[in-house]
């Protein structure tokens, strides 16, 4: 049984302006944000045909929980987001999960959609998480709720599209032009993109500590 989501006013507040309209919500941890991101960011406005793409700073990845000393906070990967990124009306950054207080992509897309029952949703996200996809939380829920657009990543190719997410639906794999309005679920497309090489993980080891260090230097002062 699921609890009922808590909407917070500004949420509600949005809902009339994004009515009608097709939204990418890019989830990331953006730990630092890269030119990978906004590669993709651009490349869901234009194959998916959306009408934005929220980029939505995750509270906290459930999966990298375990790796939190190399995670600066929330507030922190927001606003270097929204600096690096100059957002505009068709991709904005968002904390919207921070607002509804949750962690989950279940529990966000369920508020969401409760919230904001006249905009489509589309989940956005790169071949890296397609291995890893059937260990989040409600999986199958999220696969019934929103149809999934997966972009390819360097390195992940085949891994994702052998992953078990892959096997136990590839009746249900549709071709990109069409994902974001299908109403049949689930639905997912794998975007054979222009690859990019961006990674945070690797901006975190050349950057040595300085990510990092910036940000404990402050909680520390
Ligand atoms: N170069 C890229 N190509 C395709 N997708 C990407 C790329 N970089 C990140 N993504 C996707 O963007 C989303 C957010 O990624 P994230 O913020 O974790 O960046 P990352 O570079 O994967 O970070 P890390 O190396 O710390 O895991 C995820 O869905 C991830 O798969
Ligand atoms: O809900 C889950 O169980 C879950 C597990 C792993 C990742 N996610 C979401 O996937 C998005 C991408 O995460 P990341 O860390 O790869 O940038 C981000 O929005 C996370 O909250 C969600």
């Amino acid at each position: 049984m699921h609890r009922k989501p808590s909407i917070p006013i500004s949420i509600y507040s949005d809902a009339a302006r994004w009515r009608g309209r097709t939204v990418g919500l890019y989830g990331g941890s953006f730990n630092p944000v890269h030119k990978g991101h906004f590669h993709i960011a651009h490349q869901a406005l234009k194959r998916l045909e959306l009408d934005a793409v929220w980029m939505m700073v995750s509270p906290g990845n459930p999966l990298k929980i375990l790796d939190n000393m190399d995670m600066a906070p929330a507030q922190k990967r927001l606003s270097h987001t929204r600096e690096t990124l100059r957002p505009t009306r068709r991709i904005q950054v968002t904390d919207i999960e921070t607002r509804l207080g949750t962690h989950f992509t279940a529990e966000t897309l369920r508020a969401l959609k409760h919230a904001m029952p006249h905009t489509r949703f589309v989940w956005i996200m790169g071949a890296d998480n397609m291995a890893s996809f059937t260990r989040w939380k409600d999986w199958q829920g999220i696969l019934k709720t929103v149809p999934i657009a997966i972009f390819d990543r360097p390195g992940y190719t085949i891994r994702g599209l052998s992953s078990r997410l892959t096997q136990m639906t590839r009746y249900h794999r549709t071709v990109p032009c069409n994902l974001a309005r299908t109403t049949r679920r689930p639905a997912w497309s794998f975007l054979a993109i222009p690859r990019h090489k961006g990674s945070a993980t690797m901006i975190r080891n050349r950057l040595g500590q300085l990510w990092i260090a910036d940000h404990h230097e402050r909680r520390i002062s």
